[in-house]
């Protein structure tokens, strides 16, 4: 998306150059190259790493086949990289979990209560828990549907010592291979500004004496460039934070011994950091050129400028004239034309989607596809080709605003109504949706696909699962029971497969965290709903209850955000298509009698804009879809939304806004931080606050769980507190599940009791 130029950017155009960024303007340090990318995926092109780490986790390979098969992967990915031409190959982009965690983890800031085993031991116990021991915090990187471990740095937390292992073994195993590298670490503002803690900035001294020694070390190595990532600098950054960047920028630069310092910026405009980066004595700047301007300053003539003309966010093929225009436009010591941020969001390879209708497939480029547009256009670039045509904005046609469907009582009507037809005892106990995902059921959609299974044969074996699913949910006795989801193979990607205007793909994984991963559909067209979808599971699986059973559908603004969408309509519209695509749903849903529907909006909050400036459009746009698809339902059907990540309290209105009878929220994995006083008046409804993280493979205890609802009793009335786990269980095993569920009905029990 392109931005209006800004005051202070149209000011920094017109200085002059002042005697003091004289000295700055030093002879630029060439980059080895014209092009690079800032980052590539690396859970393998058919996702050999997940499977590697799922073997490994399960204990059926070892560690070292573990780090072969991480050896191959990177290997190929260098290889690749370099046979499509590209000219300077990033290393430290692979990781086995997350490359915060890998930057932590290079820092020092291991917290005390994890440093016991093998490396990968530690490693993976922050990354996942372990019996005895909850993992960190895990959440949203950005605007993305990538998730990273928060690190844990509080005032007292005591760094151990930088450990440069990871980075220089990536060095040295590239440099084998005949490849010089640039290795990629997490910059130190944005990684204390992901950090959990109090006041981390505070902190910063002790950082950058963690990145001094990693620096040290990387230029003994021989290592000529390293990238610094700090994508934080792209949002709103108070005088503090800007001057905190200056410090430290002014302090690894000043460093006696250090590589040259690409600073990395990605996801929108650098804005009011530009000067703060600009004038430090760092020799490179990465910008990101599809969502941000041009960059303007006196003294980027002294610096590389990694130009990201190519989006490492979206599926469409590069605007050839555009970029080359941006290229042209940017006054700087040098221009390497690179990737806005790395492709880690998008899959690998569209030459694998034989399936994708040639003329989509012809609109798209894939990560190695985009590496070759960056690689082109770096040659016409040098080769001083100028744009054919002025670039003209990509701006999304405007259309008349479609107005929003209001339909429901005000709440007290609605909980009335809803009490009388569904007589739920207090503290009711309820799931978030999905049951374990079984091997079974995975294989089965594969032989549907391969046609090898009939649609008969599959579609018995949802129906023996749903069986189960609701076997076990009466016998451990929760109270709304629900499905189970073993049809979908994804929330989002079971929706756009039943839904027009949506294509999707077989290969095109992208990873949302640890080894699970996803396949973005493709939002290319007008979106409506040819016929009902979850109907006949839900009315299958009420017709073996006497129990509630709560219908399941994924949410507009979730379909849309976990999606590659078309940028020919705005935003907002596009939520609404398929916001009626859900609202017909929903309403097929009520009159085949079903009284609870939930509706699924966990990426309410990714979509947010980073800068305040922009948020409040897109959250009317958000809040006006959801209702769009909930609306029509009428007084005493019980409509719940499901949200899972704990920074709610920076979009509480919205919330509210949903107007959802009851939420249920993550809140096991962050420690309650939904209860506390700033967030949780945002509820005045129903509040289902989780008490079992299922990002993790441990079970909680009777006593955990009754902690965490007493936690939740103590701020908010009983009568509107719901007993659920944090997301959905496709991700665990039944085992795990039924024992976790058989403390969660327990502690419920004891908590009602206790009333
Ligand atoms: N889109 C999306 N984003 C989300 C979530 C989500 O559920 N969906 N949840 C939050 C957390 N993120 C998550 C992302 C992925 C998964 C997840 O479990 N993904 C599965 C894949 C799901 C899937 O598409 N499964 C397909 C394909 C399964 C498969 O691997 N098939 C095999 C063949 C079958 C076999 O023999 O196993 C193959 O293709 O090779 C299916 O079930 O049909 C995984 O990585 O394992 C969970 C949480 C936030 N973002
Ligand atoms: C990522 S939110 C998941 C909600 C979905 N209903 C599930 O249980 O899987
Ligand atoms: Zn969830």
């Amino acid at each position: 998306m392109l931005c209006e130029p800004t005051g202070s950017r149209q000011d920094a155009l017109d200085l002059q150059i002042r005697p003091e960024w004289k000295e700055l303007i030093v002879t630029a340090v060439s980059f080895p190259g014209t092009s690079t990318v800032l980052g590539y995926p690396r859970i393998g092109p058919r996702r050999e790493l997940k499977r590697a780490l799922e073997s490994y986790w399960e204990g059926a390979a070892s560690a070292d086949d573990l780090r072969a098969a991480g050896a191959g992967l990177r290997e190929q990915t260098w290889r690749r990289l370099a046979g499509l031409g590209l000219a300077a190959l990033p290393s430290n982009t692979f990781s086995y979990y997350d490359q915060v965690l890998d930057t932590a983890v290079a820092l020092g800031a291991v917290p005390a209560r994890y440093r016991a085993g093998t490396p990968e031991q530690t490693y993976f116990a922050m990354a996942r828990g372990t019996a005895g021991l909850a993992p960190l915090r895990m959440t949203k990187w950005f605007d993305t549907n990538y998730h990273y471990i928060v690190p844990e740095i509080g005032p007292d937390t005591e760094f151990g010592p930088a450990d440069p292992g990871k980075a220089l073994a990536e060095v040295r195993e590239a440099r084998a291979l005949g490849y010089e590298t640039r290795p990629v670490l997490v910059g130190p503002i944005t990684f204390l500004l992901l950090a959990q803690g109090t006041a981390p900035l505070d902190r910063l001294d002790d950082v950058l004496g963690g990145y001094a020694a990693l620096l040290a070390a990387l230029a003994d190595e021989g290592v000529d460039w390293v990238q610094l990532d700090e994508p934080a600098l792209v949002a709103d950054r108070t005088p503090a934070e800007l001057a905190a960047v200056r410090a430290a920028y002014d302090r690894l630069g000043a460093l006696p011994r250090r590589p040259a310092l690409l600073v990395a910026s990605y996801f929108g405009d650098l804005g009011e950091a530009l000067p703060a980066l600009a004038e430090s004595p760092i020799e490179g700047i990465a910008v990101d050129l599809v969502r941000g301007e041009v960059p303007r300053h006196p003294a980027l003539a002294g610096k590389v400028v990694v130009a990201g003309v190519v989006s490492g966010r979206e599926v469409w093929r590069t605007d050839r004239d555009r970029a080359l225009a941006s290229l042209h436009a940017i006054q700087a010591g040098q221009v390497v034309v690179g990737t806005a941020g790395s492709l880690l969001h998008v899959p690998y390879d569209v030459e694998a989607e034989t399936g994708l209708e040639p003329a989509l497939r012809d609109r798209l480029a894939f990560a190695e596809q985009k590496v070759a547009e960056v690689v082109e256009l770096a040659e016409l670039f040098a080769s001083g080709v100028r744009p054919q045509r002025a670039a003209v904005p990509s701006r999304p046609r405007e259309s008349a605003p479609v107005a929003e469907r209001e339909g429901r009582s005000p709440y007290p009507v609605r909980a009335a109504a809803q009490a009388g037809r569904l007589s739920l005892p207090v503290l009711p106990v309820t799931t978030i949706g999905s049951f374990p995902q079984t091997g079974e059921l995975r294989a089965a959609r594969a032989q549907v696909a391969a046609g090898t299974l009939t649609e008969a044969d599959y579609e018995a074996l949802v129906r023996g699962e749903i069986e189960h699913a609701i076997g076990v949910q009466e016998r451990l006795g929760l109270d709304v029971l629900v499905h189970g989801e073993p049809e979908r193979n994804d929330m989002v990607q079971y929706f756009a497969e039943h839904l027009d205007g949506f294509a999707v793909t077989r290969h095109g994984w992208v990873q949302s965290y640890g080894s699970r991963c996803t396949r973005p559909p493709i939002l290319h067209g007008d979106v409506s709903r040819p016929g009902p979808i979850t109907v006949r599971w839900a009315t299958y699986a009420q017709s073996l209850t006497a129990k509630p059973v709560k219908g399941m559908l994924t949410g507009p603004v979730t379909i849309t955000a976990w999606s590659f969408r078309r940028d020919d309509l705005p935003l907002r519209e596009v939520m609404y298509q398929v916001a009626d695509a859900i609202r017909a749903e929903v309403a097929d849903l009520e009159a085949a009698g079903i009284g609870i529907v939930q509706v699924d909006e966990p990426a309410l909050r990714e979509l947010l804009p980073l800068r305040r400036a922009d948020q409040d459009a897109y959250l009317a746009g958000a809040v006006g879809a959801y209702r769009r698809a909930t609306s029509g339902a009428g007084d005493s059907t019980q409509i719940h939304t499901h949200l899972c990540y704990s920074d709610a309290d920076q979009i509480a209105a919205a919330i509210d806004g949903l107007d959802a009878d009851v939420t249920s929220v993550e809140s096991a994995r962050s420690d309650g931080r939904i209860l506390a006083e700033s967030a949780v008046g945002a509820f005045t409804r129903g509040l289902g606050p989780g008490v079992y993280d299922i990002h993790s493979p441990r079970v909680p205890s009777v006593t955990e769980v009754e902690k965490l609802l007493g936690a939740a009793l103590a701020v908010l009335p009983a009568g509107r507190v719901w007993v659920n786990p944090d997301c959905g269980l496709k991700t665990r095993t039944y085992p795990q599940v039924e024992a976790a569920l058989a403390n969660l009905v327990t502690a419920a029990a004891s908590a009602r009791q206790a009333l």
